[in-house]
């Protein structure tokens, strides 16, 4: 009520758990050496909409200024960012940001995101420092039942070379292997092209499972130097996970980017029991192409509200109430610090004991201010 379809409000543990996940994010970050960046809400909308970056204008939340320019509510980091940095200089960068990106094909329109951008960073330090990031943030979540899906551009990218395509197949194309309808695929591909070429694609529909599915294709594809590059590029960044701990990869090198901006390696983190993706992110070294310079840029964003709703506190704080009144307000402002490492509210006696851990009674006994304390043992501890 009283909210444009999609808005909500939020309370209690569900924005508690969001602002404790953001604080570790925040805190792995520093601790990898990532500075912060934070770009506004409201951009043009040509920022997202230029040749460069090619978002569609329709899913985003956007209004007329005065002077009749389209804006927008932000839909991506990945690109205000690009904006923001344009004019830095040249030399190894790594970001971290975290907030809100605005999307209407989502049924939220609001979702939550932290991110990583690494610029000018050799390609395979870029995609790996992105996934060991996010394997030892989700690690620091205690979230470790999860898949890191590698997948690359190119590779779909170089084979529809060999086809005569226009934009509306091409999109018809890049659907239906996103789709995974292999007899779509291929049928598109006939009509536009050679039984050759065809017939690959609609394998690559299926080229996907664990690692072992790269070297599968290195023999597949032996003959094409190009292809050869993007798997071994894709096989190194795998290792690099493997032995880093986090083993539990999947390939997929039929995968279609889902961003226009890509033009490289991809990978998205999946949760085994929901199969809700967690982070997604990938290279993007032409977004810069708009502001003039071809950076190396690689990263990725976490989806904070799925993390949210997986957090746990790792040793909830006990909760202390005083019960106070307006006379033992001083007195119980005091007493509130001798409870150190636990939440000590102050409250009236009408306050919901079945809360808290320990009540603490303020007694005024001849002039003198004692303190009365009592555990409850069976504590719900739901508000
Ligand atoms: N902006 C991307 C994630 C990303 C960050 N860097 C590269 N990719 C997204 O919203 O999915």
């Amino acid at each position: 009520m009283f909210l444009p379809a999609g808005s909500r409000d939020e309370m209690g543990p569900a924005v508690s758990n969001r602002f404790s996940v953001m604080e570790k994010f925040r805190k792995v970050a520093v601790l990898r050496g990532y500075e912060q960046i934070s770009t506004p809400v409201v951009e043009y909308a040509s920022t997202f909409t230029n040749e460069h970056v090619d978002m569609k204008l329709q899913n985003m939340l956007k209004w007329f200024n005065s002077e009749g320019e389209i804006e927008v509510l932000r839909p991506d980091w990945t690109t205000s960012i690009a904006r923001a940095l344009s004019s830095q200089e040249h030399k190894p960068q790594k970001w971290a940001y975290q907030g809100s990106v605005f999307n209407t094909d989502r049924p939220g329109v609001e979702y939550h995101q932290a991110g990583i951008e690494i610029l000018h960073m050799p390609p395979l330090m870029g995609e790996s420092e992105s996934l060991l990031m996010a394997h030892s943030f989700l690690k620091s979540l205690g979230i470790t039942d999860y898949a890191i899906e590698l997948g690359h551009t190119e590779l779909y990218e170089s084979l529809i070379q060999g086809l005569d395509l226009k934009s509306e197949d091409a999109e018809r194309l890049r659907q239906a292997m996103h789709d995974k309808k292999q007899d779509e695929v291929y049928q598109i591909a006939l009509n536009n092209g050679d039984k050759k070429t065809a017939e690959e694609l609609a394998a690559l529909v299926d080229a996907y499972g664990g690692i072992e599915v790269i070297t599968e294709y290195e023999e597949r594809w032996k003959e094409r130097k190009d292809l050869l590059d993007m798997l071994a590029h894709l096989k190194k960044v795998a290792q690099t996970l493997v032995e880093s701990g986090a083993n539990d990869i999947l390939v997929d090198l039929g995968r279609v980017k889902n961003l226009p901006y890509y033009s490289g390696m991809m990978y998205r983190g999946f949760l085994k029991k929901t199969g809700a993706v967690c982070f997604s992110g990938g290279r993007y070294d032409k977004l810069y192409d708009r502001y003039g310079g071809h950076v190396s840029a690689a990263g990725l964003a976490f989806d904070v509200d799925v993390l949210a709703e997986l957090y746990k506190e790792e040793s909830p704080m006990k909760k202390v109430c005083i019960i106070a009144n307006p006379e033992s307000l001083v007195y119980a402002e005091k007493l509130r610090q001798t409870y150190e490492g636990c939440i000590v509210d102050v409250q009236s006696e009408t306050a919901d004991l079945d809360y808290y851990d320990k009540i603490v009674k303020i007694k005024l006994i001849d002039g003198k201010y004692e303190v009365f304390e009592s555990e409850t043992d069976d504590r719900t501890n739901q508000r």
